[in-house]
C-alpha cells in the first residue's frame, strides 16, 4: 500500500502543492486530474522521489521510501514519463530489458529469463515487430508503448505514470487500458496523470483533483466525480452523459460551445 502523507512539494522555495493526503492499495488506479501548470506532475516527481518533499512523507506497507536508493526503489515503483527521449542509438529491446537492471548484479548482462519477461511484455502491448529498431527512430506513440513495455518488464507493484494515453492512437489506448485494468485486477497499483475524465470515470478507482496548490480526493470517480468538480476543476462549462455499452453504463465528457 502507498500512503502520501502530509505531503508538501514544489521546485527551491517555490510551493506547488500543499498538505496531498491519500492512499492507494493494491489494484487501485488512482487518476490525478488537473489543468496545465496545476501540479500534477510535481506530485508525481515527488511520489517517485525525483523531487525531494518540502514537508511530509510517502510510505509503501508503512515505511518511508524517501532514503531509498533507486535499485530497492525501482524494483518497488516503475515510472513512465510524459516524455522520454534519448540521444543513444538503443534498440528497442535493450531499453525494455532496462526495467530489469535493478534485478541485475553489479556488472552482470540481463540473463534468459529477463530475455523472457522483455519478451513477454512486448507482446503484451503488441510491438514485437519494433524489437530490433532503433528507440529515437519512432514515433512518439511507439516511444509511449515500449516505455509501457519497459516498466511492465520491471514487474513492480506500483506504475507512476505520467500522461501515459499522450500520444498514443485509438487503438493503442484501448490496448493501453486493458492492460492497466488487467495489471490493477492482479494487484498491482497504478498512479496516473491524465487529461481524459472519461478514462477516470471508467477504471479509476480513485481520482485526485488538483488545483490551486490543493488536492481533493475523490474515491469511485465512476460513481461520485460529479459535472460541478470537472467545471470547477477545468474553468469550463461541461455536460456529463451516460451511455450504455455492453450493459456497462459509460461517462462521457463533453463540451458546451
Ligand atoms: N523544473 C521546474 N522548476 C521550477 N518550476 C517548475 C518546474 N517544473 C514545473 N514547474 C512549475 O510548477 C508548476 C506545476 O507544474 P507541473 O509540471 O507539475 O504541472 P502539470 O499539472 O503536470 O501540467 P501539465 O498538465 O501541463 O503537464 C507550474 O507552475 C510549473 O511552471
Amino acid at each position: 500500500m502507498l500512503e502520501v502523507r502530509n505531503l508538501s512539494c514544489g521546485y527551491g522555495n517555490e510551493r506547488v502543492l500543499e498538505n496531498v493526503n491519500f492512499i492507494a492499495k493494491p489494484g487501485d488506479i488512482v487518476c490525478i486530474m488537473g489543468s496545465n501548470g496545476s501540479g500534477k506532475s510535481t506530485l508525481i516527481k515527488t511520489i517517485i522521489g525525483l523531487l525531494k518533499p518540502h514537508k511530509g512523507d510517502v510510505l509503501i506497507d508503512g515505511n518511508s521510501i524517501l532514503d531509498w536508493a533507486w535499485r530497492r526503489r525501482a524494483q518497488v515503483i516503475s515510472y513512465i514519463p510524459q516524455s522520454f527521449n534519448s540521444t543513444f542509438q538503443y534498440r528497442v529491446k535493450d531499453i525494455i530489458l532496462m526495467g530489469r537492471t535493478s534485478y541485475l548484479k553489479f556488472a552482470s548482462s540481463p540473463s534468459k529469463e529477463d530475455e523472457r519477461i522483455a519478451e513477454e511484455a512486448m507482446e503484451t502491448l503488441k510491438i514485437s515487430h519494433l524489437r530490433n529498431k532503433i528507440y529515437s527512430q519512432l514515433s512518439g506513440g511507439e516511444r509511449q508503448l515500449v516505455k509501457i513495455a519497459q516498466a511492465l518488464a520491471q514487474q513492480s507493484k506500483i506504475i507512476v505514470m505520467d500522461e501515459p494515453t499522450n500520444n498514443l492512437d485509438f487503438g493503442n489506448q484501448m490496448v493501453m487500458i486493458k492492460h492497466l485494468i488487467q495489471s490493477a485486477e492482479r494487484g498491482i497499483t497504478i498512479i496516473m496523470a491524465t487529461h481524459l475524465p472519461e478514462h477516470t470515470f471508467l477504471y479509476g478507482t480513485k481520482a485526485l483533483l488538483v488545483k490551486d496548490g490543493k488536492v481533493v480526493v475523490v474515491d469511485k470517480p465512476g460513481v461520485n466525480l460529479k459535472k460541478e468538480d470537472l467545471q470547477n476543476l477545468y474553468d469550463v462549462e461541461l455536460k456529463v452523459i451516460e451511455l450504455n455499452s455492453r450493459d456497462k453504463n459509460i461517462k462521457m465528457c463533453l463540451p458546451v460551445i
